[in-house]
């Protein structure tokens, strides 16, 4: 890609834009933060995620539903705070996750638990906080958490997830619902689970749970979903255990490389009204959306440290690497890479754009135009979700600083690590 034009926004990003020459998230210039606070450095557009969360808002408008944040997406305590202000539940997936969304305001009555392999001492903590409803994906696991609701003298309140074999059409590493992934009870043990869970003392059936899989960008799956759980609906309450909510889980795509994904208020009005034809519209709704609420709010700002030609390709050497941003490297993912600012002069190559780390997969963008020279900027687009919350210490390399933005103002919500943050929990003595 060539530099950008002037004062136009970003495809899918709207507060993130360049303006005169200069590329700026909400208010305030890239440039200006790097140098505060030096590359990598992850910014984050706050604006972006509450106008992503009004889209699910405004698609429940008049129904009973609570919106919980897949936190995975992106855990920084700072934009964990944005959706704990903003009233939004949380979908967690470990004790450290649970501590992470309390530690950020959420309310526990607002937090459900998914994961398939949830510890007795993670059941423990969550039964303490009070969460809404633990999201169990096997019959083992049904009678764990029924021990530990005894142990403590309490009743857990619960969803079966189901495995719905249904295919999301995404990458196979992010696809959950097909009959061979690991997660959730299958479509036809279903009922049987419920039977059981409903027996158990320590256990109070109270929904249903589905999550076909993540960077979903067509509504047929679904669809499918909604009609596979809806008849699991209907036999499992003919059966006596009623349902009081039904919870279709998260996995709406965003735009990375001319993705059209559905956005959150169609896809649920389409949902909804195969609700309403069903008799199940007024029923409470959970979903449990991550990437959709946080994915392009970020940008990853990496400086040039060298341009290098090879004998089949050029390289651009950054300071952002596969620890920073494993996506790539993991899911052969396509993030835009722009100059942070508009050059004069030069002229465009293509290069592989790529970190430090000593691995060949240690690339960020394979075959991009580019017209930028070392010391220079570039951001690495749709790094809000999943990047930050995927990172390492690899090549002992200190986890990047994260700056959330609103309007005209920067708040500084994790500073960079040091080698002695990651040195503070080892023993070598
Ligand atoms: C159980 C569960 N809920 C919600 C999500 C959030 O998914 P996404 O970030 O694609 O919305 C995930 C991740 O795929 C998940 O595993
Ligand atoms: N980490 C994946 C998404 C995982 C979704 C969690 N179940 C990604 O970056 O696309």
């Amino acid at each position: 890609m060539s530099t950008s034009p002037s004062d136009a926004a970003l495809p899918g990003q709207p507060h993130i834009a360049h303006r005169a020459g200069r590329l700026h998230v909400e208010q305030l210039p890239l440039d200006a933060l790097a140098r505060e606070h030096g590359t990598p450095l992850f910014v984050y557009s706050t604006q972006w995620m509450l106008d992503a969360l009004a889209a699910y808002q405004r698609g429940f408008e008049g129904r009973d539903a609570l919106i919980c944040y897949a936190m995975k997406a992106n855990s920084s305590l700072g934009v964990l705070r944005v959706f704990a202000e903003a009233g939004c539940g949380f979908d967690i997936v470990s004790g450290g996750e649970l501590d992470r969304a309390l530690a950020a305001g959420a309310d526990p009555s607002k937090v459900i638990f998914s994961g398939v392999g949830k510890t007795r001492a993670e059941m423990r903590k969550a039964l303490d906080a009070g969460i809404a409803c633990f999201n169990v994906e096997s019959e083992a696991e049904l009678e764990v958490l029924n021990a530990v609701a005894i142990e403590q003298d309490r009743r857990a309140r619960i969803s079966i997830r189901i495995n719905p074999n249904v295919d999301p059409k995404t990458h196979p590493y992010i696809s959950t619902g097909l009959k061979g992934n690991k997660f959730g009870v299958a479509h036809d043990r279903a009922l049987a689970a419920y039977r059981h869970a409903a027996s158990l003392p320590g256990l109070e059936v109270v929904g249903i749970d589905c999550h076909i899989g993540s960077q979903i960008t067509e509504v047929s799956p679904y669809l499918d979903a909604l009609e596979r759980v809806l008849d699991l609906v209907e036999t499992i309450e003919q059966a006596g255990i009623a349902l009081h909510h039904l919870d279709f889980g998260g996995g709406l795509g965003i735009d990375y490389n001319h993705d059209t994904p559905p956005a959150a208020d169609a896809l649920w009005k389409q949902l909804l009204a195969r609700l309403d034809a069903r008799g199940f519209g007024r029923r409470k709704l959970i979903v449990e959306p991550g990437r959709s609420l946080v994915g392009n709010a970020g940008v990853c700002v990496t400086e040039v440290l060298y341009t290098k030609p090879g004998e089949d390709k050029n390289f651009c050497v950054v300071d952002a690497a596969m620890n920073d941003l494993p996506r790539p490297a993991m899911y052969q993912a396509f993030h835009q890479i722009v100059p942070v600012s508009e050059r004069t002069g030069g002229a465009s190559t293509t290069y592989d754009v790529v970190g430090p780390i000593c691995e060949s997969g240690d690339w960020i963008g394979r075959d991009r135009t580019l017209n930028v020279a070392e010391g220079e900027l570039l951001a690495v687009l749709s790094a809000g979700a999943y990047c930050m919350a995927m990172a390492s210490n690899y090549n002992t390399r200190g986890r990047a600083a994260e700056v959330l933005v609103h309007g005209d103002r920067a708040t500084l919500i994790r500073r960079r690590e040091s080698l002695e943050d990651q040195l503070r929990t080892e023993r070598f003595d």
